[in-house]
């Protein structure tokens, strides 16, 4: 049976730091690392081994996945990068404190901004600290200014579908390494989540959800490996 295991990345600095991250590139922590790994442990003895790897662009998931491909002997398999699997982008409040922006602007807008399905934050200004528009590594790329839900998985879904469904139909135990957002992307739409649901799933950091697909590519219920 095709496999498709997803794996948000590892605490960053910036999630212990209590910081809105989005597109900006933060890395790993020490326990960041440490979740990685032991999500690389958990697949060898569960032997359920990647044959095919995709992720983002940003630091803290292509690490992750590199962990733990390196502890279940997977590190040679092929591995595909690409922007559309980035966390949803965080406008004008990305490097902000997220309590010092509650205090500011109250829970409510915050929660609004957080896991509301179709509000998208606050624009990032053109040229500021946090803007990656001229960043090389997106070069020909619509870097967006802010991300809702609802805009992420409009540029996860279609890759998925193009160029990630392909190898599970063809076989392939394919991983993905990303991120809460993008993750849920993939979950609401695999899973058959409402929109009102989605935004109440919260993706634990290091821990490989699977789905198993049947002949029709037909994915049953996920599981985390660790329960299995
Ligand atoms: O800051 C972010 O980019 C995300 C993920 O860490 O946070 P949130 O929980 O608000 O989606």
């Amino acid at each position: 049976m095709p496999k498709l295991i997803l794996v948000r990345h590892g605490q960053s600095q910036w999630n212990l730091e209590n910081r809105f991250t989005g597109w900006w590139d933060v890395d790993l922590t020490g326990k960041g690392i440490e979740e990685a790994k032991a999500a690389g442990d958990l697949l060898a003895e569960k032997d359920v081994l990647p044959t095919v790897a995709f992720t983002s662009y940003q630091t803290r998931a292509i690490k992750t996945l590199h962990h733990a491909l390196d502890r279940c002997n997977r590190l040679w398999i092929p591995e595909t990068k690409d922007w559309r699997l980035n966390e949803r982008h965080y406008g004008g409040l990305t490097g902000l404190d997220k309590q010092e922006t509650r205090d500011k602007h109250g829970d409510e807008q915050v929660h609004i901004w957080r896991r509301s399905f179709d509000v998208p934050p606050p624009e990032m200004e053109s040229g500021g600290k946090y803007d990656l528009s001229v960043d090389p590594r997106y070069a020909g790329i619509p870097v967006p200014t802010s991300e809702s839900l609802k805009l992420t998985i409009e540029r996860v879904l279609p890759y998925f579908q193009s160029d990630i469904l392909p190898m599970i139909s063809a076989g392939e135990t394919v991983i993905i390494s990303a991120h809460g957002n993008s993750l849920r992307a993939l979950v609401k739409h695999l899973s058959g989540i409402s929109d009102d649901d989605i935004t109440g799933l919260e993706i634990p950091t290091g821990q490989p959800i699977i789905y198993e697909f049947d002949d029709a590519m037909k994915p049953a219920e996920r599981y985390y490996l660790k329960d299995s």
